[in-house]
């Protein structure tokens, strides 16, 4: 996509059958479309995946801005934000890394090569679990797998999906009519899953009690109901457990691929890595990492940044669409096209960030290596109306995870089995609309 951005401009148009997709690139224009006061842009797709998600309810993720995802988003994102800042994430963090890592250690001792993906899945699954409907697995837990195994299936399938929706005569082949019905099929059993937690919430939700996500948009609905809000349409149960599931399914995808990248470049960056283990060793020790700690560990801060500049898991964010016509600058978008911001052409801007294509931390460092999050062209999270909700969890999860699984093998480093430098950093081409590194292995070795 940014190739093409560097061919046709910073607004072009790719034919997906009848579906015209918009890519707009650049900051200061993507600011201007998905800001603009009319909301023209402010639309999602509707597709095989949304109508088997929301049926005939609506959500955060994927209905049209109006006043009921206005409710819902102002609901979820205050609950996402308070969790974020509560000490209850960092011991919570602390508990399931400690133990997913004491297993890694057992199963791979020092020096055996082994693909992390099943421990960092399990470390996400856990404490977005426990954050959404207060529930812990076990590793290798019969429930956990079932849950990565149809995340894993669902991500695999999502590219025919996609192209299935917008050219339905494939639908017809029974190559993609399989895939079709099985994909939705797993997309019905984990969002049911899902939504049934919150359904179970209802029956032993105490009023006042707040553990979990759910017990927080219980109490939104409560609260709604007995001051006779306006909101008290949107916040019914049928929506609010449809919040549950985008939480679970936005915040779990999106961590475990920028962890997986996490942990990919502190091992081809052995050094960096050292760095992080000393600054973490020298503020905190052997206690659990607290919200002050954050703003003491520069450096660490400054390397979860980089990877989040530098191999942004979400390169196009979420696809909006035209709610009516636009005209953006010189350029025409239809009502009904799909519109995508392309945020790598942000995040690695050659004309904001010196040299984009290399990986630097301290681009996020002063001179005297105090970390800076708010530098011009830093968007990860999107940019607009529909930015993120989860920028702040996922930050205090990305800070507390990487802390833990740096301490919990501080003897060692984690190191690719090929040497220092040599990881291939290309995404994985095969999963669309995420970016994940290919897979690959790492090991611990004694420092
Ligand atoms: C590294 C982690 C994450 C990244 C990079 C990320 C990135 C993004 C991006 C780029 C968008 C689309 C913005 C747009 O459409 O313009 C988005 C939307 C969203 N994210 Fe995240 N996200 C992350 C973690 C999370 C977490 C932890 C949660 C929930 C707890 C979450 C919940 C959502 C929701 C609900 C939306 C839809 C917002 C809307 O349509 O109004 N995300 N995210």
């Amino acid at each position: 996509m940014n190739e093409l951005h560097k061919t046709y401009g910073p607004v072009y148009t790719i034919w997906l059958g009848w579906t015209p997709i918009v890519v707009i690139s650049g900051m200061n224009l993507i600011k201007t479309a998905f800001n603009s006061k009319n909301n023209e842009l402010m639309g999602r797709p509707k597709n095989s995946i949304t109508e088997t998600l929301l049926q005939s309810g609506s959500d955060v993720a994927f209905t049209n801005h109006g006043p009921v995802w206005a409710s819902l988003r102002r609901v979820a994102h205050s609950a996402v934000r308070k969790l974020a800042i509560s000490e209850k994430l960092s011991d919570l963090v602390d508990d399931v890394v400690s133990e997913t890592t004491d297993t890694m250690i057992k199963t791979h001792p020092i020096g055996t090569p082994f693909n992390p993906k099943s421990f960092i899945y399990a470390n996400v699954f856990n404490i977005i679990a426990s954050s959404a409907f207060g529930k812990r697995y076990k590793f290798g837990d019969k429930e956990l797998k079932y849950l990565e195994q149809s995340f894993e299936d669902f991500r695999t399938n999502t590219n025919d999906l996609v192209i299935c929706d917008r050219i339905p005569v494939l639908k017809k082949l029974p190559k993609y009519a399989n895939i079709l019905r099985k994909t939705l099929q797993t997309l019905k059993g984990l969002s049911g899953f899902v939504r049934q937690q919150y359904m179970d919430h209802l029956e032993t939700h105490s009023s006042g009690v707040v553990n979990d996500f759910c017990d927080a948009l219980i109490e939104a609905k409560e609260e709604s109901i007995q001051e006779a809000k306006e909101s008290a349409a949107a916040l019914i149960d049928t929506n609010l457990s449809l919040v549950i599931v985008n939480i679970f399914i936005a915040g779990s995808d999106t961590t475990q691929y920028t962890l997986r990248w996490i942990l990919l470049l502190m091992a081809n960056n052995t050094e960096m890595q050292i760095q992080m283990r000393d600054e973490i060793e020298s503020v905190i020790g052997d206690r659990v990492a607290t919200n002050e700690d954050r703003n003491e560990c520069h450096f660490v801060n400054a390397f979860i940044a980089e990877v989040l500049r530098y191999r942004n898991v979400t390169p196009l964010g979420l696809p909006h669409v035209a709610m009516s016509d636009m005209q953006l600058d010189k350029y025409h978008i239809k009502e009904g096209a799909f519109v995508f911001g392309n945020l790598i052409s942000v995040n690695r801007d050659p004309i904001l960030w010196p040299n984009p294509e290399v990986f630097d931390p301290k681009r996020f460092l002063t001179s005297d290596g105090k970390f800076v999050s708010n530098i011009p062209g830093f968007h990860p999270f999107g940019i607009g109306r529909r930015v993120c909700i989860g920028e702040k969890l996922a930050l205090a999860d990305l800070f507390f995870i990487t802390v833990r699984l740096l301490k919990s093998t501080n003897e060692c480093v984690f190191a690719l089995p090929t040497g220092d430098g040599s990881a291939d950093l290309q995404p994985d081409p095969n999963i669309l609309l995420l970016s994940s590194p290919k897979p690959y292995e790492i090991m611990l070795k004694i420092r």
